[in-house]
């Protein structure tokens, strides 16, 4: 499973490319450059040693409970590299195909915020962990350049509660890990930057190093946005802060591109300027200028010596490294399922935690790896994406809840391909493992249940034929006639009667046999 090696580079570097004509703003063009924060899969904050469990995506956490002296600043602790912090951002770089620096090094970024109690944040702005990486968007055919991997500390949170006219500061976030994944300007479009965040996310997920969840706030983007006259050099970027989802995201930038261009064609220069987005009006409005940009009075934190990072730690991570989604992609093509079903798969939430040796990869995907061995692939998928799936989204439940376990639809499979059921009543067992959540394997089901196929007891489909025949006289002189398409009614009439268990091609053959 060594797929983590360099892939092929699709095209060369875009940022100079010139992009086809974008009907949106003829004679425009867009760029687009994305820092993504991504907080890091880790038990422990990033610096404190405190428990990080359950923080990132559990809101109902009680404010200030899992705040260790040093996420306070108080006075005289001291920071302590978390060194799983330091193995996810490898895996993560690696993932980039990143170069990891052998020694990078934390710094001071000053600025006053009462979220953020020593008055400065700890990052690696100037001497990142990983720097030159790389992201292929199979799908616009594009390679977007990362710039930097950085390790950082994020703040605490504050929330105004207007009855009572305070701000009320809640620890719990300070001093958690995160990554601060800095992307070139090479994006030319909002579908571009969409499918970037995306592929980024989905990337995150398959090493185990985050989540990459916009809503639940373990991914946030600035998205940082110019434009220019076609054939002129780049113009000047406003960066927007603080959107929550990928749609959101790509609206602001559509918004944010109009707005540019319309300064500009009065002659109006862009302002550089760090801008909100407002959701409800769709426009992005001006927080501070480059005047007001606050000096962040970077300096080395004298308490954290450099990190040094040696090829032998490099070289044992890259062996463990698990499938890359690319790889994933091409490997179930090979297997002969279709774009759509890869798709699918791919899309559906991690069934089970991606461990930290990153030995699952993804959640319906492994699903399907481990069913799919010794069983025809195309059958299973099937099985999986449109009976699976759709009993899940039928009951409003994600694939984190599916309580089918693999041998049980391993088991179904079988039962089905061998005949001992029929594809109605497969449905059927799944739908009550799905109900009654049970661990009982399908074959034991279809005995409780008496769903086994009827094809051995030609006696009862017998009587279930005459039966229909003698129901439905109309139809059946019909067939009697020579018109063998009335046949299928008769047939629906057994299969309600036999509750799915006759099998179609067995009844069809005794209706035939008896009409004849
Ligand atoms: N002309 C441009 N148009 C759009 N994006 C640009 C342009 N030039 C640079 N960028 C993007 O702006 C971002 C700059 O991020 P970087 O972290 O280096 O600096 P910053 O935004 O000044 O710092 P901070 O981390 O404090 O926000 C990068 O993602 C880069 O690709
Ligand atoms: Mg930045
Ligand atoms: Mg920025």
């Amino acid at each position: 499973m060594l797929a983590h090696g360099r892939t092929r580079l699709l095209t060369r570097n875009t940022r100079w490319t010139r992009q086809a004509h974008d009907a949106r703003w003829p004679g425009w063009e867009l760029v687009v450059g994305i820092e993504v924060h991504a907080q890091i899969k880790s038990r422990r904050k990033l610096f404190s040693g405190c428990g990080a469990e359950a923080l990132a995506s559990d809101l109902t956490t009680p404010p200030n409970t899992h705040v260790a002296p040093f996420d306070a600043a108080f006075p005289g602790t001291l920071p302590h590299l978390n060194p799983k912090c330091v193995e996810l951002g490898v895996r993560t770089a690696i993932a980039l195909n990143a170069d990891v620096q052998h020694r990078s090094a934390f710094d001071r970024k000053h600025y006053f915020y009462a979220d953020l109690p020593s008055g400065y944040q700890i990052t690696q702005q100037y001497a990142p962990i990983a720097r030159n990486g790389r992201l292929d968007l199979e799908k616009d055919g594009i390679s977007v350049r990362v710039k930097q991997v950085q390790l950082e500390q994020d703040t605490g949170k504050s929330t105004f509660l207007p009855r009572n006219r305070i701000t009320a500061i809640d620890l719990n976030r300070a001093g958690m890990p995160l990554m601060e994944i800095v992307s070139e300007p090479d994006m030319r479009s909002p579908e571009q930057a969409g499918n970037y965040v995306r592929t980024l996310q989905a990337l995150l997920r398959s090493v185990g190093s985050s989540d990459g969840n916009m809503e639940q706030g373990s991914l946030r983007c600035d998205v940082n946005v110019s434009v220019n006259r076609v054939g002129e050099p780049p113009g000047t970027r406003c960066e927007i802060k603080n959107l929550n989802s990928v749609k959101f995201m790509m609206v602001a930038i559509t918004c944010e591109a109009f707005r540019q261009i319309s300064l500009l064609e009065r002659g109006l220069p862009v302002a550089q300027e760090t801008r909100g987005f407002n959701e409800e009006r769709a426009e992005t409005y001006s927080l501070r200028s480059k005047e007001d940009a606050p000096d962040y009075r970077y300096m080395p934190d004298p308490n954290i010596p450099p990190l040094l990072i040696d090829s032998t730690y490099i070289d044992a991570i890259r062996q463990r490294m698990p499938e890359l989604p690319n790889a994933t992609r091409a490997r179930l093509l090979v297997q002969g399922l279709s774009q759509r079903d890869v798709e699918v798969l791919m899309d559906v939430d991690s069934g089970r935690e991606v461990g930290y040796d990153g030995q699952l990869g993804y959640g319906a995907v492994a699903y399907f790896d481990e069913v799919a061995r010794g069983r025809d692939p195309k059958v299973v998928v099937n099985w999986i994406t449109h009976e699976l799936l759709g009993q899940l989204a039928f009951r409003d439940e994600t694939f984190k809840e599916n309580p089918m376990s693999t041998e049980q639809m391993g088991d179904l499979i079988d039962l089905v391909q061998a005949g001992k059921v029929t594809g109605t009543s497969g449905k059927t067992i799944l739908r009550h493992i799905l109900t009654t959540r049970t661990s009982d394997l399908p074959s034991k089901i279809a005995e409780d249940l008496k769903l086994l196929a009827a094809s051995d007891d030609g006696a009862s489909l017998e009587t279930w034929c005459r039966e229909a025949i003698a129901a439905l006289p109309e139809q059946a002189d019909v067939v009697r006639r020579g018109n063998l398409k009335v046949v299928d009614k008769i047939m629906g009439h057994v299969m309600k009667a036999s509750r799915g268990t006759a099998k179609a091609q067995d009844v069809r053959a005794m209706l035939l046999k008896l009409l004849q």
